[in-house]
């Protein structure tokens, strides 16, 4: 990721929006997501194979599989022309596969090819909006999330993108006090969601939030009533300035739902107005998107029929708590690297 020094204001969201595009526009193009023309492109690094140096011979093939296999090279100096040859490096991200210790030949890339052609075949398809989940006719389609240029119509790009402008704009009017809970600033956020509801997110604040965010994250993810009273009581007093996001793609699930009532029976029970600090992500004209709309919460955010839940990080599931718990800028940078690195 790069440095985040001399890190100024917080840009717009439309900043970032921009710079979102121009690393798509400037991305050199042989870091583009791409299907090899050969399987052999995928590992090897560098060098023609004219120039390539001897490789080891095969030591334990196996028949059946027409000779892919072969034992771990132990001779170090064959060991090192394996790792040169075949060590694949994307330098952007600073990442290296190094695959020398693994048992395959040539062969057994060849072998492999047909099958990988098929593989990237179906994967052109999926990634141009094919039904890929006949039983719900759905897409699957999470990755355009990552790179919203690659969906396969505007409507859907366009979707992707003022989803996340609001992200941006609300976690941005929030952590900065623009929006504020009737007892002022919001100082902790409280998600209920299980499942793919619940895990990026646990993941994410674990992983990549600051030691002191300016908003604490707490998690209601299972419906064990003890737990829930748990989370409650360590608020305290606190719940009066906490957002309370519920994540549901389905927005019907039993164990949300029940998180859900718990915490509005506490607000009742201390005299707070739920829907001034609760917030939805689901799917439209969802129970949880419907509730949230009658009864006037604070904002929701779409989950898209083609994410899975368990894909569903970069998401609004994923993105808004992410966009609360860092400020803009490095979110900014978080939503680049995840970018480049889907490339
Ligand atoms: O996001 P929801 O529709 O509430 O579903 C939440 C979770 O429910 C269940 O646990 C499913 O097994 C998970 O796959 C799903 O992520």
């Amino acid at each position: 990721m790069a440095s985040i020094s001399g890190a100024a204001a917080a840009p717009s969201s439309a900043a970032c929006r921009l710079r979102l595009r121009r690393h798509i526009l400037l991305r050199p193009s042989h870091l583009r997501l791409r299907a090899p023309h050969s399987i052999a492109d995928l590992s090897r690094s560098s060098s023609s194979s004219s120039s390539a140096p001897t490789r080891a011979q095969p030591l334990g093939s196996r028949p059946e599989n027409g000779g892919g296999v072969r034992a771990v090279e132990k001779d170090p100096i064959k060991l090192w022309e394996r790792y040169v040859e075949w060590l694949y490096q994307h330098k952007e991200l600073g990442l290296f596969v190094d695959v020398s210790r693994m048992g395959f030949t040539e062969d057994f890339l060849r072998q492999m090819e047909p099958r990988m052609q098929r593989a990237f075949a179906a994967m052109r398809e999926l990634e141009k909006g094919a039904i890929a989940n006949p039983d719900e006719a759905r897409m699957v389609g999470h990755y355009w999330l990552r790179d919203p240029a690659l969906a396969p119509n505007s409507f859907l790009r366009s979707k992707i993108e003022t989803t996340l402008d609001r992200i941006l704009a609300f976690s941005q009017d929030v952590v900065s006090g623009k929006i504020q809970s009737p007892s002022g600033r919001f100082t902790s956020i409280l998600s209920i969601g299980i499942g793919g509801s619940a895990l990026g997110p646990q993941f994410v604040a674990e992983a990549l939030a600051p030691d002191n965010p300016p908003l604490k994250i707490r998690f209601i993810d299972n419906t064990d009533p003890a737990g829930i009273d748990h989370q409650i009581a360590q608020l305290g007093p606190e719940l009066a300035t906490t957002l309370v996001i519920v994540i549901s793609k389905s927005g019907g699930t039993p164990e949300t739902r029940n998180g859900l009532l718990e915490v509005q029976k506490a607000f009742r029970d201390a005299g707070l107005q739920f829907s001034k600090q609760g917030v939805a992500i689901t799917q439209e004209n969802s129970l949880l998107d419907n509730t949230a709309r009658i009864e006037g919460w604070l904002a929701r955010f779409p989950m898209f029929d083609w994410v899975g839940g368990r894909t569903s990080e970069m998401s609004a599931v994923g993105l808004l708590p992410a966009a609360l718990q860092v400020n803009a800028f490095p979110f900014f940078l978080y939503v680049d690297f995840i970018h480049t690195l889907s490339n």
